[in-house]
Order: structure tokens, then sequence, then C-alpha cells
């Protein structure tokens, strides 16, 4: 089977679907179990293809993984004797072995960590990462294909502030600082409710973690930590990935498994363009009343704000809102490469290097397209379309979902990465689709 995807759009997409895990908390639980003396049990893990590329990379490092069902095993107990072979193989294919530094230098004294892949929605560097590890007393010596990093002693507590509240980085901290001797100490911190939820689980194997008001984080440090029992939050980009489409669509979508504080950014955001739902105990009913939707101004930005990776399937609905919209990309210097291909669908899109619509970000004076304008209702054509990113496929696909006639989209496989069972998702919500 090929890389190809055939969608006869037009169609709105009505029905229900379930969302699981969240992609962006799953893959560092599993490594948090790195840190336990003993096995771990996650829960709610959706088959996709970032939990698949961390399980092999903690299988190379003498975990064993089992899975049934969407619960995972994590047993660490044969990580010192482990033989590190092949980690070549797992380089460039996703961003959390960057996130492996802390749990292995504990165990192990060093780590290789291979070159990072991720979506390339800007230079995405690595330097806060290696900046924490140096602070708490590790040595890195960039090598070829990667970063050697060791500790010649027990790593130490220490202070930082972050020049931006980085998601990875917070994590890479957190990862690192509840094993090391002392006290940490890091302002400025991300607080996304992914980074919560592994504070949760470093909670249940025995770490000791306080998160200030104000972005500050302080945790002990502690000789030991067990494993744990947990069950994922559940997938808040996901849900709003579903969300869009039924508005981009003119459709209705139940998602089964959407919970309603994670995402209150984007429903606020969502009823102002025009969209309505409804919240029960086990989801979100996302839905197009009818009638034009309304242009807005947006900016996204680290939690609680709107976050960058609802935007991009945000941006196909707005195309089919009266009047001009604006999106400030504040956290991604490049996240607006997807906009080319719906500007060949047939939709009025312009990007600008200024920083429009909002406060002057980190991205102004400089060479980055980071607003768009879009200029909206316009009707969708079917194109031949190559699939950029994870979130910018996503787009793509309801965007050749809400266009009349057969478009083709090439490299669907991208979309595995964080969209669980997504072919039989559109199925079940009516989607006209083959593979070829
Ligand atoms: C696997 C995962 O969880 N991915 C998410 C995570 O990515 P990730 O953890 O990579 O994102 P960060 O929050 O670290 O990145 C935010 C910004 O900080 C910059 N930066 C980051 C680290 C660093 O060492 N130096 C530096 O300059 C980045 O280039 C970017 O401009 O958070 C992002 C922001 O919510 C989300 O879009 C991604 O889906
Ligand atoms: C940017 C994303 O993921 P990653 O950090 O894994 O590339 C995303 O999930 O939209």
């Amino acid at each position: 089977m090929t890389d190809l995807l055939y969608v006869n759009g037009g169609t709105p997409l009505s029905g229900e679907i379930t969302v699981r895990g969240a992609k962006n908390f799953v893959s560092k639980a599993m490594v948090a179990a790195l840190l336990g003396e003993g096995p771990s049990v996650l829960r709610n893990v959706p088959q996709i293809r970032d939990v698949a590329v961390v399980t092999g990379l903690l299988e190379l490092h003498g975990v064993t993984v089992t899975a049934d069902d969407g619960t995972l095993h994590l047993d660490p107990s044969n990580v010192e004797s482990a033989h590190v072979a092949d980690i070549d193989a797992h380089a460039r294919s996703s961003r959390i072995p960057i996130l492996f530094c802390g749990p292995l230098l504990h165990r192990l004294g060093e780590a290789f960590i291979p070159d990072l892949g991720g979506c390339r929605i800007g230079d995405r560097p690595i330097n806060y990462h290696l900046d924490i590890l140096r602070q708490f007393g590790a040595v890195v010596d960039k090598r070829e294909g990667g970063i050697h990093i060791r500790a010649p002693r027990r790593l130490q507590g220490t202070k930082i502030a972050l020049p931006y509240p980085s998601v990875g980085a917070t994590e890479q901290l957190l990862l690192t600082a509840v094993r090391a001797e002392g006290l940490t100490e890091l302002s400025n911190a991300a607080i996304e409710p992914e980074i919560m939820d592994l504070i949760n689980v470093l909670q249940k194997m025995g770490a000791i973690i306080s998160v200030d008001t104000d972005r500050v984080i302080r945790i002990e440090g502690v000789d030991r930590l067990n494993g744990f029992q947990h069950t994922a939050l559940s997938d808040r980009i996901e849900a709003a990935s579903w969300a869009s489409a039924a508005l981009a669509t003119g459709g209705d979508i139940y998602v089964r498994g959407a919970t309603q504080p994670e995402m209150t950014a984007f429903l606020n955001t969502f009823r102002k363009v025009g969209g309505e739902f409804t919240v029960d105990d086990d989801g979100i009913r996302f839905f197009h009343p009818g009638g034009d939707l309304r242009s807005i101004v947006l900016e996204t930005d680290v939690h609680p704000g709107f976050m960058t990776d609802w935007q991009q399937p945000l941006v196909v609905a707005l195309t089919q809102a009266k009047g001009l919209s604006i999106v400030h990309e504040t956290v991604y210097e490049n996240r607006f490469g997807f906009t080319d291909a719906l500007r060949g669908m047939g939709a009025t899109i312009q990007v600008y290097k200024e920083c429009l619509g909002g406060w002057p970000c980190r991205f102004g004076q400089r060479n980055f397209y980071h607003s768009a304008v879009i200029s909206g209702p316009t009707p969708l054509a079917a194109a031949d379309i190559e699939v950029p990113d994870l979130r910018g496929g996503f787009s793509h696909l309801i965007a050749a979902l809400a266009a009349k006639g057969t478009s083709s989209v090439r490299g669907i496989s991208l979309i595995d990465r964080g969209y669980e069972h997504f072919m039989d998702k559109l199925g079940a919500l009516g989607a006209d689709f083959s593979r070829d």
C-alpha cells in the first residue's frame, strides 16, 4: 500500500470518535518509567508512532515493554545491564530521545542521545536542554549523529530561569531534578497540562515537586523512586483537530474522551468563530450550527494561551469564516508553510514577517513569516497535496474533506505519529476516501 490517500470532499463529517491519551504526555511518562526501581503501568495509551518510537528506545536500554489494549507495562529492572546498540536507528524519529538524558545519567552515569526528529516548524534548538544538564553538573559533548553526555558524579540540584517557558526544557529539568542531590528551582517554567500530568506521575513515584502560580517549580531531590500506575490525560490537540474538522466541513462530531479544563482557550476561540459545543461527562460535541462563521484575531501562546498545535487545523476552518482573520504564531517561527497548499486550493492567505494582531513577539523584526491574514469565505477546490508535518498534514486532510472534488494527499503516514487510527475515524464520520 502506498502512502497516498484519495479524498472525495464536500461532505460534512458527522458522528462519534474517541480520543485517548495525549501524545505529548504519554511519551514523557514512558521515559519517567526509566527512573523507577520497580515496574510501571500506564493506561489510556494510543497506538501512534511516537509511542512505538519511545517503546523501541526504552527496549534498547533494557526496559521490558508490553502492550495490552491501551495499557503499557514498563519494567526497567534490566537497564543497568543493557547493551545499547543501534541507537542511530532511532535518530530523527521524534524529539523524545533528549528527555532520556536525566534518567540515564542517574542510572548509568552516561548516555548517547541521537539527533532529534519531530516536526520541522522552526529551528527547534536544544540549547535550553543542554544548559540545564550542564547546570546539574553533566558534561555534554557533541558527537556525529547526536550528543554524548556523562555525569562524573551525582547530579546536583540547581537554580535555573528559562529564557522562554519551553515545554521540553521544563520536562528535562523535572526528569533530572527528581533524583538529583538537593533542591532545584526553575523559574519561567512551562505549565502545560501534559507537564502537570507528568508531575502527577513523578509524585506517584515518590518525587517531591511544588508548582507556584508564578511559573516557579521547586523540586527536592530524592534517592530513589518507585514505579507508578497512571491513566494518561486525554489528547487535547487531537480533540481540537476533530473540532476544527467539524467546523470546516459544516459537520457535527462528538469527541469521546475530550475534556474541558485543558481546552478552555480553544473552546473560547471555537465559540468566537461561530462553532458550537456541548460538554458532558464523557466528551465534547463540536458542531457547525449553520450560518456564517466569523473572522477572529488570534495569537498562539504557551499555556494557558491558545496552543500552537491547535493553530494549523483551525486555520482551515478560518478560510470559511466571513471577513479577515489574523493569526499571530508566537511559539514557532516557521509554522505557516502548510498554508501554501491551502492557497493552491483556493484559500486567500497572506503571511507576514511583522507581529500582526497582538504583542510584539520573539520573532518580530526578523526574517520569519509568523503572522497570517486569512480572508474568507473562499470555496476550496480539490488538489494534489503533500503532507509537510503532523498538524499541517491533518490540516491538509481537513481541507481536502471540505473541498469539492477528489484530492490526493501524499505522505499520510506522517499523520500516524500523533493521530490514532485516523482513517478508521474518518470512516466512522462518513468521509469518502480510499487508500491507493
Ligand atoms: C513532543 C511534544 O511535547 N511536543 C510539543 C512540545 O514541543 P517542544 O518541547 O519541542 O517545544 P518547546 O516548548 O520546547 O518549544 C517552544 C519554543 O522554544 C524554543 N526552544 C526550545 C528548547 C530549546 O532548548 N531552545 C529553544 O529555543 C523552540 O524553538 C520553540 O520556539 O511543546 C510545543 C509547545 O507547546 C508543542 O508544539 C509540541 O507539540
Ligand atoms: C509539534 C508537534 O510535535 P513534536 O514536538 O513531536 O514534533 C505537534 O504535536 O504538533
